[in-house]
């Protein structure tokens, strides 16, 4: 008797749980349901419900052969803003270029899906470079690889079944990772299920140089690096040719496409006209000396003689809100304007003539984009340090620890020195590069279109084979 075929009665359950698991256990589930996430918008944010996402798996089982509308998910996490910024500037990137072929997820699956000290980033970030030297020491012994790879091992085998979860729940065709510590765990889970090739995992590093290890994984189909200096450090770390590309950082599609004149955003940011502008901000959590520098410019851009401004100032305090209201209670002999967090920072950049900002790298390539000369007034040990000779090598800025100091190149920017103002300018313009966000999606639309049979697949007949069998 030949015991190792399978009966029909086997083959009938396998089938049966199969149809179950894709339909429910209701023969009306099957009606409808699907052809609703097909008219779905094609991106989803953070804050968006992504309610009955069992559904895509119907959906993927009635377009086999057909095209279907690939899910995108994007992991990332609100330490600082410039993750949340790329990852946005990725999702609209999609959007512009392909339309309602990607259904694009930003998400921070940690947050949602996992415990401490996963799901709680942004306080310890935002406590560690509160604390510089503590942020100095966790970002320098935790880069040997070693030391980094017996934490994340650690806590994968607290949360692995949770980020699975997490991930599962999206049914993504393709992962664009812009975090460096959200690829680890992921990548473990990816090859448990035995969804390498089933599934995209790509990397963008936010970083402009002297970024952490952690960013460099060999598990990845791509690692895209803003900078030559990055990928030659992603070379070292052992990562392949072929799985490194360079196209810059990428920036929200808005920058690049902007089309009002200074003029116009002046008009509608309801600022002076004619006086010259200055942003000041301090990354997504309006870090660095914001108000010392703030209050050294409300003196430096007053003329004492004429009694009046020489200046305007725009402050940007990001999600600061203890920064914004000291600032805003201040009374000010120039005009200014204090900010919280914007969500339009192409305008306000367009209708200033120079920024000065601790050096995050999302800020400088989007001030690079708009041809701001750069003033840097701080930098966070590790990630930002490399930044700081990027910006000043390359003539686009200066940089200064003290206020004093800044306020004093701003006046002069102002009166005598407007030809370095207009030089540091041009420098800027031409370090800039505004289409690498069209560049990484175009890459990874081809990646994906170079996978084999599996990635049409639908999930149900994957990631659950063997718990079908
Ligand atoms: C690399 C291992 C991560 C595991 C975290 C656990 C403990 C290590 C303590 C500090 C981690 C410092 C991480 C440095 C790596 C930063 C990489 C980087 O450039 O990130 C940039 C990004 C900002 O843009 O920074 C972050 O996202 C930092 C998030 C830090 C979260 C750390 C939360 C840990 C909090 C307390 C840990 C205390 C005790 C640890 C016990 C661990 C037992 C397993
Ligand atoms: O009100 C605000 C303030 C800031 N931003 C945006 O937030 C981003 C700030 O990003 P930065 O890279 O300049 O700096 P962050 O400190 O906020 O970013 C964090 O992430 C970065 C990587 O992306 C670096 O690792 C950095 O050191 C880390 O602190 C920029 O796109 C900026 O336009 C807003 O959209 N609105």
């Amino acid at each position: 008797m030949a015991t190792n075929l399978v009966s029909p009665k086997k083959v009938a359950s396998i089938t049966e749980r199969v149809w179950q698991s894709v339909y429910g256990n209701s023969s009306s589930s099957s009606s409808g349901g699907g052809g609703n996430h097909q008219r779905r918008c094609s991106y989803e944010s953070d804050d968006d419900e992504y309610e009955d996402y069992d559904g895509v798996g119907t959906v993927q089982l009635m377009q086999m052969g057909a095209e279907r509308t690939k899910n995108v998910l994007i992991l990332m996490s609100d330490t600082g803003g410039g993750h949340r910024a790329s990852a946005e500037a990725i999702r609209d990137a999609f959007s512009i270029e392909f339309g309602d072929e990607y259904r694009i997820i930003v998400k921070d699956v940690w947050k949602e899906y996992t415990g401490w000290p996963l799901n709680d980033m942004e306080r310890s970030y935002k406590f560690m470079v509160k604390h510089v030297q503590l942020w100095k020491v966790a970002f320098h012994s935790t880069s040997p690889r070693w030391i980094h790879s017996c934490y994340l091992a650690a806590i994968a085998a607290y949360y692995a079944k949770e980020v699975e979860a997490g991930l599962m729940k999206y049914k993504p065709d393709i992962i664009i990772c812009v975090h460096p510590l959200m690829q680890h765990i992921p990548l473990w889970v990816l090859k448990w299920q035995g969804l390498q090739k089933k599934v995209v995992f790509v990397t963008i590093i936010t970083d402009l140089s002297s970024c952490h290890p952690t960013w460099f994984h060999p598990g990845v189909n791509r690692c895209y690096c803003p900078s030559n200096e990055v990928a030659k450090r992603a070379l070292y770390d052992g990562l392949e040719e072929s799985q490194v590309r360079v196209f810059g950082l990428p920036i929200r599609p808005s920058f690049a496409r902007a089309v009002l004149s200074k003029d116009d955003l002046r008009k509608e940011l309801e600022m002076d006209p004619d006086l010259p502008a200055i942003l000041l901000m301090g990354g997504g959590e309006g870090m660095g000396p914001v108000k010392e520098t703030a209050k050294a410019l409300g003196e430096s851009l007053y003329d004492k003689d004429q009694e009046k401004p020489i200046g305007q100032l725009i402050i940007i305090c990001g999600r600061n809100k203890g920064l914004t209201s000291t600032l805003e209670s201040k009374e000010w002999k120039i005009p200014v304007k204090v900010r919280g967090f914007e969500t339009q920072m192409e305008k306000w950049m367009g209708a200033c003539d120079c920024i000065i900002t601790k050096a995050g790298p999302g800020t400088i390539a989007e001030a690079l984009i708009r041809g701001l000369p750069i003033v840097l007034n701080d930098y966070i040990p590790g990630q930002e340090k490399g930044n700081v000779p990027y910006v000043v090598d390359n003539g686009a800025g200066v940089f200064t620890l003290s206020s004093s100091e800044t306020a004093r190149i701003m006046a002069e920017w102002f009166s005598t020195k407007t030809d370095e103002l207009k030089r540091m300018s041009e420098n800027a313009l031409k370090l800039a590069q505004p289409e690498a966000v069209f560049d990484i999606v175009k890459d990874i639309h081809e990646l994906a279109l170079q996978r084999g049979p599996l990635a049409n697949v639908p999930y149900v007949l994957t990631s659950s084979f063997t718990s079908l069998i």
